[in-house]
Formats: structure tokens, C-alpha cells, sequence
């Protein structure tokens, strides 16, 4: 059931919101081996009600191996993870929905070709009438997707516009919002703003404060200091498997963010190592990788 009576399988019923602050989902010193690769080990992690935890590391630090269990996808194998003060071990990612905790991949799971309403709804269709006469409730649909996402402060100016047509940006704050429609208190981002540009992603992180606003509890997951800390209330930098860091916006800036995603030697080893090749000018390589190179190539 979902929050409009629909009858829509699988899908949270959301009650009133948890007061900001309320932990929601908490992983304590959580851990997870895939076979003899220990992916993550003895990571603690608060996911309150209306904040911003950012997640944040290299490649292989262990992000995705966290996001996996907190969705579902993956079993912890060491420590606690606990939704609502009690322990849980999701199956399926059904059961992470259930409990209302939705992730956004980047890939999005969208079909291009379909329209913006249309893929609002996929997998959880709304009907109307009884079997064999059952058939789709269009008009309830568009008028629910250009509501909800209005609700999220996104205006479009056409609802039949296939996915497709949208912008990155765009299609990444579609699918936040339904989401948020969904049920989800709960809203795991992986790398929203990975594959935009400047001007996309300061829209990507208008729509997670606008989640964070409506009282969700947010997992970033980014490789970019400036991102998270634009919108972050806590941080935690991985880094091979364990946290490297876990602080309050209050207790840190940006430039120690920077310098933890860096990590302070490897950046002196790559300045020497640029300090070798013709043509490049040291003196513009700023204090850290993250500023130095687009993301992902660090
Ligand atoms: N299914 C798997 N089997 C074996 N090892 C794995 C598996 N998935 C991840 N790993 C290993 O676990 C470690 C953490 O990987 P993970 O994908 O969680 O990192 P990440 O921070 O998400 O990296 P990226 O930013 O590159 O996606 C890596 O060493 C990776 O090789």
C-alpha cells in the first residue's frame, strides 16, 4: 500500500514523519566480506531523519559495498545494522523498500522513450476498474507525477516528454521525487551528481535539500568534497574499507574534507610526480585531488 490508497504492492506506508534528528538506519562497526576481500570493516554510521549524510571516497574504498547493504542488495557480515533501533538483515532490496529506505542509481532505471509520467510510475502502475475490465489509470497518473514532483519544487513544462529528452539534472530529480512519493524516509544517492555538469548539479543538490527539507534521511554518496559540503550535516570519508573520518559539518571544513579525500601524502607524491612533466603549472595544482581533476579520475 502506498500513501494514496492505491494499492500499490511493496511500497511503504509512510505515517507522519520521524522528528528531525531521529536515527533512522545506523550501521555499527558494520562490515562485509565477499569471500577473502574484506570490502568494509568496523564502520559506524548514523542516518538521522531530515539530514545529509555524505559518504564519501575513492575508487575500491568501499561506497558501494556500504550502500548495498544498507539497500538490501548485500548481507553485512560483521557488526549491527539497525533500522528504527532494531536489528535487521534485509534479503531483498523489497525489503529495504518496505522499511522505506530507496536507492537512486545512476543509471536510474528509467526507459528513455517513455514519458516523464510514465516512467514516474514504472513497476507501480495505477488502475482503475475490476479484472478483465482492469486498465491503466492515466489521468490519475499524470495529474499525481506533475503534482509530486511539483511538490518537490520541479516544474516541467511538458509530462509527455520522454524521459529521454531530459537533462541528466533533470531526470536524477525525477527520480527523487518519485522516490520520495513512493515512501522512501530513507533515500540512498549514488553519485547523483557524478556525470553533470556545473550548472546540473547545483539542481541535483537544490532537490536533495528540498528531500532533506521534507524530512528524509539522505545518504550522498559522492566523490566531491564541494558537493557534499554544500548540502552535508555529517561525513564520512572511506577509505580501503574503513572510515577515515566521520565528523559534523560543525567540526570540519572544507579544505580538511579536501585534504581527507586526498589524503595529504598522495598528493605530495603526485606533485612531484607533475613536477616532472613539461608544461604543467604547479602553482595552480590546488590543495586537493578533488580539485585538481573531474571526479572519477582520481
Ligand atoms: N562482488 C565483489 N566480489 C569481490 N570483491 C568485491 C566485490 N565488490 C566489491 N569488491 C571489492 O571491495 C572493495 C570495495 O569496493 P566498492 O565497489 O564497495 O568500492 P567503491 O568505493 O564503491 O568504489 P567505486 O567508487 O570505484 O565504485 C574493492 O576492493 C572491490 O574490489
Amino acid at each position: 500500500m502506498n500513501h494514496d490508497g492505491t494499492g500499490i504492492p511493496g511500497v511503504a506506508l509512510p505515517g507522519a514523519p520521524a522528528p528531525k534528528d531521529t536515527p533512522l538506519v545506523e550501521l555499527r562497526r558494520a562490515g562485509k566480506s565477499y569471500g577473502n576481500v574484506r570490502a568494509l570493516y568496523g564502520v559506524d554510521l548514523v542516518v538521522r531523519a531530515g539530514r545529509v549524510t555524505c559518504v564519501l571516497g575513492d575508487n575500491g574504498a568501499g561506497k558501494s559495498t556500504l550502500i548495498k547493504i544498507i539497500s538490501g542488495l548485500h548481507r553485512h557480515t560483521e557488526g549491527d545494522f539497525l533500522v528504527d533501533g532494531r536489528p535487521v538483515r534485509f534479503g531483498t532490496p523489497r525489503d529495504a523498500l518496505d522499511q522505506g529506505i530507496a536507492a537512486v542509481y545512476q543509471d536510474l532505471a528509467t526507459v528513455p522513450l517513455m514519458p516523464v509520467w510514465r516512467n514516474f510510475f514504472l513497476g507501480s502502475e495505477l488502475t482503475r476498474g475490476r479484472r478483465p475490465l482492469r486498465r491503466l489509470d492515466i489521468p490519475r497518473m499524470k495529474e499525481t507525477a506533475d503534482r509530486e514532483l511539483r511538490r518537490m519544487g520541479i516544474v516541467l513544462d511538458d509530462l509527455e516528454q520522454p524521459v529521454g529528452t531530459l537533462s541528466g539534472g533533470q531526470r536524477q530529480c525525477v527520480a527523487i521525487a518519485r522516490a520520495v512519493h513512493f515512501g522512501a524516509r530513507v533515500l540512498i544517492l549514488d553519485e547523483p551528481t557524478a556525470a553533470l555538469g556545473v550548472k546540473q548539479s547545483g539542481v541535483v543538490l537544490k532537490y536533495i535539500a528540498a528531500a532533506r527539507e521534507r524530512g528524509l534521511g539522505v545518504v550522498f554518496i559522492t566523490h566531491n568534497p564541494h558537493h557534499a559540503y554544500m548540502v552535508g550535516d555529517h561525513f564520512s570519508v572511506l577509505r580501503l574499507g574503513t572510515l577515515e573520518l566521520s565528523a559534523e559539518r560543525c567540526d570540519t571544513t572544507l579544505d580538511q574534507l579536501t585534504d581527507h579525500m586526498a589524503g595529504g601524502a598522495e598528493l605530495a607524491t603526485l606533485k612531484h610526480e607533475l613536477s616532472q612533466v613539461h608544461g604543467v603549472d604547479l602553482d595552480a595544482v590546488p590543495e586537493g585531488l578533488g580539485d585538481t581533476f573531474p571526479e572519477g579520475t582520481t
